[in-house]
């Protein structure tokens, strides 16, 4: 009877090993014929790796570098680096859904929101729910808004974090301060109240729990119904007018910490940074941003609003959106696979790639690729933007566009929001002061995870004087 349970149970674990045995080579064998890691075809354990590290985006570019545009990064993952093809497989009319990949955003396990949605229909439906709220209809409140915020962030910065003679080196760590300022001015959008985390005085509110904002708009009696008293003008009040349930207006409201305010964040701290070593583009910015304060006559010269300029001013000075522009291209703030999946066979860049793979963008490769931008892809030099034109223009703005998804299924309903963020922030920055990193040798530390963690990023902050003006 012992022997016979012996035997049982080894004859068991022999059948799982060949179970599980006979899974791997069927895994492996499906992309073998694309090029990659020799272990990646067996396990995610090298891209587990790579993730850890925090600087995936790093090994994705060598991979792409060592076996071309189409790589096997895992048993059933591959990247693409080509920006035509990426192009072409985020494009609404492919076919291609979004794969398990997006499973990992969902704040609330049971509920989709607009960012998790890996059904297209299910996504379309959504995305028509909630695209009124995004379409511009508040955009002058928004500003507002969005002004007061900046407005108490340049006070932070003059009191606290302004460097000179008399009051010696005050670092501000652009890593925290820029996050703060962004989920300040997105929470005040959408939930009519800041974080208050940037403000010199900050008043606690229910910010540090904003998945409770959503039940305050309902009524106690029934938790499905507007509470009619508790309206606003924001973003939530429009999430709770549309046809969506309350639990999807919850994971909806929930979708702008991450999407809206971290995005930004990073852009904005990106561009700092960049300008600030790029000696002719820093000069070339502050002075068109210092040509369009002051009034000199003549054609082109414009006085911009005080004390934040306006959205529309911003959208006209050309050196300044190049400047945003070249930000997100070289480092653009979700750099994470977004593993898109078709449910036929496809081919990439002539490559077969069964149904079912989980297709990543190989970041680096699409933003740097020097067919599209030029021999010194990997330099930030916004002027390329002002320099280039017709066709060969229009393939950059459209490979560019991915930071935003722009011109696909998941295009970033936020954009315009995030643009006159980051555009506003900028010209007010550089107008009033100048920039330095603190320390020059190891200015931050950077973790890439799905977006990009600046860690121990200070800047030293001196006035300009302009400001008065
Ligand atoms: C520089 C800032 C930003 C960048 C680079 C950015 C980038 C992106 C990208 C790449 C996607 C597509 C994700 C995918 O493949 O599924 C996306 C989607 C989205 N973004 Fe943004 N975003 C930014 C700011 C914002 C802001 C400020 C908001 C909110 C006000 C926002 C709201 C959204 C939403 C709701 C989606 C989902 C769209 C859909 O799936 O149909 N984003 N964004």
């Amino acid at each position: 009877m012992k022997l016979l349970n012996s035997t049982t149970v080894v004859g068991a674990i022999a059948a799982l090993v060949l179970y599980f045995a006979i899974g791997r080579i069927r895994a492996w064998a499906r992309l073998r014929h694309i090029p990659g890691p020799p272990d990646a075809g067996w396990s995610i354990f090298r891209l587990a790796r790579w993730q850890c590290s925090g600087r995936m985006y790093k090994r994705l570019q060598e991979l792409s570098r060592q076996y071309g545009p189409v790589a096997r990064i895992a048993p059933n993952w591959i990247i693409v680096s080509d920006p035509a093809e990426i192009r072409r497989i985020w494009s609404v009319r492919s076919g291609y859904h979004r794969g398990p990949w997006y499973k990992g955003f969902r704040v609330d396990p049971s509920t989709d929101s607009i960012v998790t949605a890996m059904d297209n229909n299910q996504h379309q439906s959504l995305r028509n729910g909630i695209l009124k709220a995004y379409q511009g209809r508040n955009s002058a409140a928004q500003e507002e808004v969005v002004d007061a915020q900046i407005t108490k962030f340049l006070d932070l910065l003059d009191t606290k974090y302004t460097s000179s003679h008399a009051a010696g080196i005050r670092p501000f760590d652009m890593g925290h301060g820029m996050q703060f300022l962004t989920h300040d001015m997105m929470s005040t959008i959408e939930f009519s109240a800041p974080s208050a985390t940037s403000t010199p005085t900050p008043t606690r509110t229910t910010s540090s729990r904003p998945w409770k904002r959503p039940s305050a708009r309902y009524s106690h009696s029934d938790p499905e119904v507007p509470d009619p008293d508790a309206r606003q003008a924001d973003f939530l009040q429009s999430f709770v007018d549309s046809p969506l349930t309350r639990a999807q207006v919850s994971a909806e409201a929930l979708v702008h910490f991450f999407a809206g305010a971290d995005t930004v964040a990073i852009c904005l701290r990106t561009a700092v940074f960049l300008l600030a070593s790029a000696p002719a583009a820093y000069r070339r910015l502050q002075d068109e941003i210092d040509r369009s304060v002051v009034v000199v006559g003549g054609a082109g010269s414009i006085r911009v609003t005080r004390p934040v300029v306006a959205e529309a001013e911003v959208r006209a000075l050309p050196y300044l959106q190049a400047c945003i522009r070249e930000t997100l291209r070289l480092w653009p703030p979700i750099m994470s696979l977004m593993g898109k999946v078709s449910d036929v066979a496809d081919e990439i860049c002539g490559v077969r790639v069964p149904a079912g793979t989980s297709v990543g963008i190989g970041w680096f490769g699409v933003m740097r690729d020097e067919g599209v931008f030029g021999r010194n892809a990997d330099a930030f030099e916004p002027a390329r933007w002002l320099e280039a034109e017709g066709e060969r223009l229009a393939r950059m703005e459209a490979t560019q566009g991915l930071a935003f998804a722009a011109g696909t299924r998941w295009e970033c309903l936020g954009k315009r929001i995030a643009m006159m963020e980051v555009g506003k922030c900028l010209f007010e920055l550089f107008l009033r002061y100048d920039f330095a990193m603190t320390d020059p040798i190891e200015p931050f530390k950077l973790f890439h995870v799905a977006g990009v963690l600046h860690q121990n990023m200070k800047a030293t902050i001196t006035k300009r004087g302009i400001n008065e003006i």
